[in-house]
């Protein structure tokens, strides 16, 4: 009963979701883009007088939901037809309020740096807190710094090394194990592959029951974030997400005592055991609200680089090779983080990815004092989006910023270098991802080992369509059809 029950939700959702990311001529995806161009502008709020500064132009799109919509079909698409528009900093409708997008490399070098202490996270609190309180992401300033300091312990290379080790072996159980007689939906085992990953290298949990238990409270916390109905009534995504936070709370409380004893190399065991040299370290609290924050970081980033990867590597059969001769060269021996980092090839394509595909297309901010961005006025108490992915695609920074040329990042090109704020993948500021490293070597293992053992290839046509309702995922599970290596 629950597993029909359940199917039929799982099925009104993916319907919902189609509906909205269904395929259209291309025409009409212009066309609608276009109305978005075109649209009249207001300002937002009037500036003092005599501040010299403008108010911030914009549009509300529809009533409520304003241009919420349009963001989750065309994402980084919208919001770059915003720039062009509207310039760096523009308002719109989102999510019921108005929400104010900045983009361009000065724009977001001004927010992401903070040098005024104007913005604060809680443009993320808005969004996530009631699933992941207290996560490093979700806290500001002095208290974030302090919180940092002690994190980073958890982030040294001797931790990074056993967390490398640990992410090989389990990729190396997994990947080479996937089907090569029938198409496989790509996404999903991507993400089974890495919560896998979060529960064996975060957690040191083995696959059973307990693992289960934990793996679907956290999916249910991440599903919950990104609810439009926010209503705590069974048989809702919230209420789900509240009882996910609750399980994944029990878990971790109840196994904080036993990992500050056991000396661990795990992720856990390691935010349990960090302390700076000042004898900074963490509470209890603390390590519980960490670690459902990091699982959720960790996770689906990941998930979507190493898909986005997979799929650029299939429609690009001559990088893909270039990428396996360079991982066969390599040999059978597990490979640690200089091994995984000199795939000089495979690196560069997956730059290019988390510039094509940024799997954090944009980072929320709210003001804490009247501001300036730009020469735009900013309010205080006002909601920010900051659009690093438009970035990713500014002429004055990259050639031909719609084409996918990995070589763009090697030297002497750099391209990445024209602008400190031209590659933002993962952020920028004091708040700039603290598992980029990780993150980075957990997708080179995964590739690593899928170049080893299979060879794919996309149908030239196929375009992958992005939902945006949160991170953006691939709203058709991405179906590839993997092959042998002879
Ligand atoms: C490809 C993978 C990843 C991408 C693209 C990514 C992206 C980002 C971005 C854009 C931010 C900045 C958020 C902001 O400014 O508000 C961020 C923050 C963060 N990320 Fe990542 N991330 C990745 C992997 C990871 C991994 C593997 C971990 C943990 C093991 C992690 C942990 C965090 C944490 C804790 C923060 C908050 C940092 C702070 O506020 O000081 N991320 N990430």
């Amino acid at each position: 009963m629950t597993t029909l029950t359940q199917h039929a939700r799982r099925a009104v959702r993916e319907r919902m979701s189609s509906a909205l990311l269904a395929p259209l001529p291309s025409a009409i995806d212009r066309r609608l883009l276009d109305r978005v161009r075109q649209a009249p502008g207001t300002p937002l709020a009037a500036p003092p007088p005599d501040s010299g500064l403008s108010p911030v132009p914009g549009d509300q799109g529809l009533p409520g939901l304003g241009r919420t919509l349009e963001y989750i079909r065309f994402g980084s698409a919208f919001t770059r037809a915003r720039f062009e528009r509207y310039g760096p900093v523009s308002w719109s409708g989102f999510l019921g309020e108005q929400v104010v997008q900045v983009a361009g490399p000065e724009a977001t070098h001004t927010v992401l740096t903070n040098a005024d202490k104007a913005f604060s996270q809680e443009g993320w609190r808005f969004l996530i807190d009631n699933f992941f309180h207290r996560g490093l992401m979700l806290l500001d300033f002095d208290e974030h710094r302090f919180h940092r300091r002690v994190m980073q312990e958890a982030f040294t290379a001797e931790r990074l090394r056993g967390y490398t080790d640990e992410t090989v072996a389990c990729v190396r159980e997994t990947v080479p194990t996937w089907r090569q007689d029938a198409p496989i939906r790509l996404y999903p085992a991507l993400k089974s592959l890495t919560l896998d990953v979060a529960t064996r290298v975060f957690m040191n949990e083995r696959p059973g029951h307990e693992a289960e238990e934990v793996n679907k409270a956290f999916v249910d916390c991440v599903r919950a974030a990104s609810s439009i109905v926010k209503w705590d009534v069974p048989g809702t995504r919230w209420h789900a997400g509240l009882r996910g936070r609750r399980v994944l709370e029990q878990y971790f409380r109840a196994n904080v005592a036993a990992k500050r004893a056991s000396g661990g190399a795990d992720l856990f065991s390691a935010l349990c055991q960090a302390r700076t040299p000042d004898g900074e370290t963490f509470s209890d609290d603390d390590v519980v609200n960490h670690m459902i924050f990091l699982m959720m970081a960790a996770h689906d980033t990941s998930t979507i680089t190493s898909s986005a990867v997979a799929y650029l590597l299939g429609a690009n059969p001559q990088w893909q090779e270039r990428a396996r001769a360079e991982s066969l060269a390599l040999g059978d021996t597990p490979p640690d983080r200089a091994a995984l980092e000199s795939l000089d090839t495979l690196n560069r394509v997956i730059k290019e990815s988390l510039r094509l595909v940024a799997p954090v297309p944009v980072v929320m901010r709210r003001t804490v004092a009247d501001t300036a961005v730009c020469g735009r006025y900013i309010p205080a108490g006002q909601l920010i989006m900051v659009a690093g992915a438009v970035n990713h695609f500014d002429p004055s920074c990259w050639s031909e910023p719609d084409t996918f040329d990995p070589d763009r990042f090697a030297e002497p090109r750099r391209e990445d270098k024209t602008h400190r704020d031209a590659w933002l993948p993962f952020g920028g500021g004091v708040h700039k991802c603290i598992g980029m490293i990780f993150g980075s070597l957990e997708v080179t293992a995964i590739m690593h080992e899928m170049l080893r053992a299979h060879r794919w290839s996309v149908d030239p046509t196929y375009r992958p369509r992005w939902d945006n309702t949160s991170l953006p995922v691939p709203a058709d599970g991405l179906p590839l059809r993997l092959r042998p290596l002879h």
